[in-house]
């Protein structure tokens, strides 16, 4: 396939193969995983028939060939743009982080989310997202930060740093493939990266942070929480907490997202509640500022965000990035020999950078060879499972 090499480094010498849906998880993705996910928003949300006929167009529309978008949102001429390239080719030969994006992008439209309309602005995944935070599993989060304040604070924050990063391992999407998927306690010696040590401190000096957040739930809530224990008692400090504009990959967080998952804590258990009036407050004072820009739902890597986003991240002391999707948008969709360090890929990011991720697809860096070789031996598709993760900093 003539794809042009990608160049997430911003250094042209450092280039590797486009991921494609062609193979692999990719067209697994696609050929499995979409079509669930489909059923589910149409399961979940009682939309009318015209709705459902658009939404059932889509599906159709995956086993063809790509079609332009058939709505003239205000995004659709850009959309225009990055689509060129791969209308009409087969869903199946493209790059995967376009095509995944695209089909995002595709069921909004279907679902009426753009359009003036009763159904505008309904979350196609709500009902999923709101049952993940009515939950047992979130309801036994917020009960165990009841613990929390017996902790010395740098053994809190170690904690809440490996909560916020395998919280990641829960999104909806990845529990579609997975519906009796085990989200046990945390496996740190399924840590294949972990700069823990080198990220720790820089979180406790930091008084300017950027949070880019991932899913709702089991993840939003630690990494809230995490946000909490940043700012507490330390009014010199600002967070920056990065949502989705609009519904993404199934349980990404957005604006509402983030005030549904305070609330839920505001009314818990007394420890999370203290917590959620808190960043209540913190909202209210400018400390803790949401940003949703619309770079978050494109389908670019982040050596391409744009100008205003560049400087916010050269101007944080830190930016944590959480998540598979973060990832692969940080050191670009590329299959990128596992040992290509670190650093080299992610040169371009103007200011540190940590990425928080559990491993749910197949790009990855800063692997030492050793390690390497002995995961590839276990046989098991460990790129994909969730069951590794990374802490790296840059
Ligand atoms: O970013 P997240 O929520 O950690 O993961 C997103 C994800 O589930 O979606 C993609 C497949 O649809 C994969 O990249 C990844 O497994």
């Amino acid at each position: 396939m003539d794809l042009a090499p990608l160049t997430a480094s911003g250094d042209p010498r450092l280039t590797a193969p486009v991921i494609t849906t062609a193979d692999g998880f990719p067209r697994s993705v696609l050929r499995d995983r979409h079509p669930e996910l489909l059923a589910k928003v149409l399961d979940g949300v009682p939309y009318p028939p015209e709705v459902r006929l658009a939404v059932n167009g889509l599906l159709q529309e995956l086993d063809g060939s790509i079609l332009p978008l058939s709505d003239s949102h205000a995004d659709a001429a850009q959309w225009a743009e990055w689509s060129a390239p791969y209308l009409g080719k087969s869903w199946y030969e493209v790059p995967f982080l376009w095509a995944e994006n695209f089909f995002y992008r595709k069921l909004l439209g279907a679902t009426g989310w753009f359009a003036p309309g009763p159904w505008q602005s309904v979350d196609p995944f709500g009902p999923q997202k709101d049952a993940e935070l009515a939950g047992a599993a979130v309801q036994a989060e917020l009960e165990a930060l009841e613990q929390l304040g017996s902790l010395p604070d740098s053994q809190a924050l170690d904690s809440l740093v490996l909560a916020a990063l395998w919280g990641n391992r829960a999104d909806l999407g990845f529990k579609i493939q997975r519906p009796t998927g085990d989200d046990g306690a945390p496996e740190v010696d399924n840590m294949i990266a972990d700069q823990r040590d080198a990220l720790l401190p820089l979180l406790t000096d930091a008084s300017r942070i950027i949070l880019i957040t991932d899913n709702v739930g089991r993840e939003l809530l630690p990494d809230l929480v995490l946000a909490d224990r940043l700012l507490v008692g330390r009014s010199g400090v600002t967070a920056w907490l990065h949502v989705k504009p609009s519904p993404y990959f199934t349980s990404d967080a957005m604006p509402a997202d983030v005030l549904k998952t305070v609330q839920r804590m505001v009314d818990g258990p007394p420890a999370a509640s203290e917590i959620g009036h808190r960043l209540r407050n913190f909202l209210s004072e400018g400390r803790l500022e949401l940003v949703a820009h619309p770079f978050y739902v494109a389908p670019l890597t982040y050596d391409q965000a744009p100008p205003d986003l560049q400087k916010h991240y050269a101007r944080a002391d830190l930016t944590l990035l959480k998540g598979d999707l973060n990832y692969r948008r940080l050191v670009g969709d590329a299959a990128w020999p596992a040992t290509t360090p670190f650093g080299a890929v992610t040169s371009y990011w103007p200011g540190r950078v940590a990425a928080l991720r559990t491993l749910k697809s197949d790009v990855l860096v800063g692997v030492d060879e050793e390690r390497l070789a002995a995961l590839d031996a276990t046989g098991e598709a460990w790129r994909t499972s969730g069951r590794h993760a990374v802490i790296q900093l840059k």
